[in-house]
């Protein structure tokens, strides 16, 4: 039997690019952490990744358990695990196991994937009184779970009264006066002071949506960088290098972001084998794990506009099909390439610039607008000013665009009027309407220059589609009514009520149903 102060705090299960970053993080906040992997190498590696960063005069702060039994014993009651394995079924096998292995009622899991939010649903109900399952999304990838990530815990509230600590001291930090990052990832030695990027997002389920919708954000946002990216490339015939200053130009205003950072990065480096750019020798077939795909059919199933992240995951799927598009690239004719004077390139590239500010304005509103659809759905009160400030620091989409998101809903609230669309919030409407003629320049030239912008182009047209008072569904339901007497409202009659023309017949009475 164990002496109570020989019990570790928290058992981490699953050590990959994640697990073994959180385990450490955890670590250098002072728990005492037991893992676990179904493979003993990667337990081997964080022990001994835990040697080297700790100090020869500290104690070891990591356990390895051979199985989960062992790390059930050596882990204080109640018991704190967190799961980081692949989302779908070795989630559910972690938690049998669990079970046959002698978990308690009152022990947490806490499930870090990136698991479907309707399988979180489940899980909370199916384990109710074998265990407390409970969910804390991560971003922020590998630096992000070392150093510091944004964390999205939903579920049982009085778990998450248990483990709030744990998550605020292991969450990236944001500088409450500024809104920007503390960013120092020094071993050992962890950000402590500023605001934590962690908040309850709500009941079970809601903090892997948010988290998914985050991740369909993410999805428009890289695409959208892409474009540009082809559009400087291949319209302008710079060189990766040249796009990549311009990216970290760009980065340096409106503009500024961690996936913007990156992309510059990524263009100034020179393939190790080769010496050419490395992004010239990377073969453009995007993968993906689902969580783009699942937010852009939540929001076809929930009837919410989110164009631009569907748009984002059709041009993964697009790039996937490299033989047919060296096939057709031969057969397909185009138009002939951009032809601008110097001054024109300098103008353009503005334009781009101001057109990529704008699509990832109605990118943000899309998938705002379908969080806050999908929480009326379930009753889930969500605080959008907590969650974009959870966003400005550690995850992927990190932004100092994501400050005055969060005061575009701080205001919203402190006026009592919910936002019901970012594009309604006044610092952004005034920037699309200032940059509007930009994004449609540059948008026009690509169509002209035959380079493909479905991010940017469905950005403007969502843009477009919201400005517009009336639309054509008018005749839509007009088509509709006549073949199949689907029946529609009129603009002089009051809403809900239903009428029908009848097409077929010669006199085309109007029948009110
Ligand atoms: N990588 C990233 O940037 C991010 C990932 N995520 C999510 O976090 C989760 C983990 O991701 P990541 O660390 O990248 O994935 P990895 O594949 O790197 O790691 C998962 C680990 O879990 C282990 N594992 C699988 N099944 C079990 C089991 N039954 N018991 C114990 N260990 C098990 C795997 O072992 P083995 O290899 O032997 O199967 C592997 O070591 C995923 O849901 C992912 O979507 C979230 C945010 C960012
Ligand atoms: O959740 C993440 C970041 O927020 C992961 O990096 C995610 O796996 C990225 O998705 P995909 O592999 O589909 O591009």
């Amino acid at each position: 039997m164990q002496n109570h102060s020989d019990l570790l705090d928290i058992g981490v299960i699953g050590l990959g690019v994640m697990g073994k970053n959180l385990a450490l993080n955890i670590a250098d906040n002072h728990y005492r952490v037991a893992a676990f992997d179904l493979d003993s190498a990667k337990i081997d590696a964080l022990l001994e990744q835990e040697q080297k960063e700790r100090p020869a005069d500290k104690p070891q702060r990591i356990e390895g358990c051979s199985n989960l039994s062992e790390m059930l014993s050596s882990l204080a009651k109640p018991r704190i695990l967190v799961l980081s394995v692949p989302a779908g079924a070795p989630v559910d096998g972690v938690c049998h196991a669990l079970l046959q292995a002698g978990i308690e009622a009152d022990d947490i899991v806490v499930d870090t994937g990136n698991s479907l939010w309707t399988d979180t649903v489940a899980r909370e109900a199916q384990y109710k009184d074998q265990f407390i399952f409970f969910s804390c999304a991560v971003s922020g990838g590998e630096m992000g779970a070392r150093f510091g990530p944004s964390l999205m815990p939903s579920g049982d509230i009085k778990a998450w009264d248990r483990i709030k600590p744990i998550w605020e001291a292991i969450a990236a930090k944001v500088d409450p006066q500024t809104g920007l990052p503390i960013e120092r990832q020094e071993l050992g030695n962890p950000v402590t002071e500023g605001e934590p990027c962690t908040t309850y997002i709500g009941p079970a389920g809601a903090g892997h949506y948010v988290k998914m919708v985050h991740n369909g954000i993410e999805y428009a946002d890289m695409q959208l960088i892409c474009e540009a990216y082809q559009l400087l490339s291949e319209g302008l015939g710079l060189s990766a290098a040249e796009v990549g200053e311009i990216f970290a130009r760009w980065d340096q205003g409106s503009l500024n972001s961690y996936l913007m950072e990156i992309s510059a990065d990524v263009l100034s480096q020179a393939d190790p084998l080769t010496g050419k750019p490395l992004v010239e020798m990377i073969l453009d077939k995007a993968g993906q794990k689902g969580t783009g795909l699942w937010t852009a059919v939540s929001s076809l199933q929930i009837g919410c506009p989110a164009p631009t992240i569907a748009e984002a995951v059709y041009a993964r799927a697009v790039s996937t099909q490299k033989q047919q598009r060296q096939q057709l690239s031969l057969l397909l004719a185009g138009p002939a390439p951009l032809s601008l004077s110097e001054d024109e390139r300098g103008v353009f590239i503005d334009q781009l610039e101001n057109a990529l500010y704008c699509a990832k304005i109605a990118c943000y509103a899309q998938g705002f607008q379908l969080m806050a659809m999908n929480a009326q759905e379930r009753g889930w009160q969500l605080d959008f000013a907590e969650i974009a400030k959870i966003w400005r620091a550690g995850c992927i989409i990190r932004a100092t665009f994501l400050q005055s998101i969060t005061q575009a809903y701080q205001q919203a609230q402190t006026a009592g009027q919910p936002l019901a669309n970012l594009l309604m919030a006044e610092t952004f409407s005034l920037a699309l309407s200032a940059k509007q003629q930009d994004w449609r320049q540059a948008v026009a030239k690509a169509i002209m220059s035959g380079v493909p912008v479905p991010c940017i182009g469905s950005a403007l047209a969502y843009y477009d589609s919201y400005r517009c008072e009336t639309l054509p569904a008018n005749l839509l339901q007009g088509q509709r009514d006549f073949f199949g007497a689907h029946t529609f409202e009129r603009i002089d009659k009051p809403a809900g009520e239903k009428y029908h023309l009848n097409w077929s017949h010669s006199e085309r009475t109007l029948e009110k149903l």
